[in-house]
């Protein structure tokens, strides 16, 4: 079963499609890069995905098999579909004055009674379930600090734990390392490579560099203006390449230091066959 299905997705602000016809499947337990310049619909795709959002008319996202959205109308079951959906910001998006803890167990709040989230009377054994995900993401220590007080990559890694709590099956994430120093990008990307491979959580990661997609993801997806340019193996992505789909944007794409050539992927273990290369016209 697919994990993800869009189909003929498109959305209009103002004038302006910021989607044009996209059309994309995502089966259960990949790890899918998606890349393009600024402005090209990776957090608008994102956020329709994520329900948060609606497509125009003729527009249908299923999750899991169902339907999200259609038509410009969330489906009867979006409300439990997305809890099926983890999703982790660029900005962190934490409550920066509680405790990493409390934030953690904000990932129950689709699946206990409204009364029990509101007064934030948690059980103990959903606080050993947010102490198990923060383990998981290696930052059980800052278990009681408050969230203001973490690093930018470990309120990332908080983040992923409240998806984990969350038990989302999937998990989007939205340039979830643009704001970050390289050696905490590494570990944020390290730990949903993780929770991808162990746990068979699938992964949509919105980048801006393709280094980074090169390296954790077999898929990547291309997007520019709106459209879908490449769909297929990231190793495929030479700057080279990159160039030919971006021009002169392909610079932000391209990290000054990186390789010219794709170096081979770190994930011996992946077990996600790579998806046929798909060059849409451009
Ligand atoms: N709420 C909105 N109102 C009007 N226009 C919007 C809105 N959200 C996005 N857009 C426009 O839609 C297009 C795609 O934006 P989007 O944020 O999805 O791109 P992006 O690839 O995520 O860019 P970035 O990498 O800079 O975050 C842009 O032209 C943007 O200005």
């Amino acid at each position: 079963m697919s994990a993800i299905r869009v189909t003929d997705l498109t959305k209009t602000f103002g004038r302006r499609p910021a989607l044009a016809g996209l059309s994309l499947e995502i089966g259960e337990g990949e790890m899918v890069a998606l890349i393009g310049a600024s402005g090209s619909g990776k957090s608008t795709l994102m956020r329709i995905v994520a329900g948060l959002e609606l497509g125009d008319q003729g527009s249908r996202v299923e999750i899991l098999g169902r339907p999200m959205q259609q038509n410009g109308m969330l489906g009867s079951r979006a409300r439990e579909l997305r809890r099926e959906i983890g999703v982790v910001f660029q900005q962190f998006n934490l409550v920066a004055r509680l405790s990493v803890m409390t934030n953690v167990l904000t990932g129950l709040l689709g699946r206990i009674p409204r009364w029990r989230g509101t007064l934030g009377l948690f059980r103990k054994a959903e606080k050993d379930l947010a102490r198990q995900a923060l383990r998981r993401v290696g930052i059980e220590a800052t278990l009681w600090q408050r969230a203001s007080t973490l690093s930018g990559g470990q309120q990332q890694r908080a983040a992923i734990a409240r998806t984990l709590v969350q038990r989302s099956r999937i998990l989007l994430a939205d340039e979830p390392i643009a704001s970050l120093d390289p050696s905490s990008a590494r570990r944020v990307m390290d730990t949903i490579a993780e929770i991808n491979r162990l746990d068979g959580i699938t992964a949509v990661v919105s980048l801006h560099q393709v280094e980074y997609a090169r390296r954790y993801c077999r898929r990547t997806i291309a997007l520019r203006d709106g459209r879908i340019v490449f769909d297929g193996p990231s190793q495929a992505l030479s700057n080279a390449f990159l160039r030919e789909l971006y021009g002169t944007a392909s610079e932000e794409l391209i990290l000054p230091d990186g390789p010219a050539e794709p170096a081979r992927a770190e994930r011996p273990t992946d077990r996600i066959a790579a998806p046929p290369a798909v060059l849409a016209s451009t």
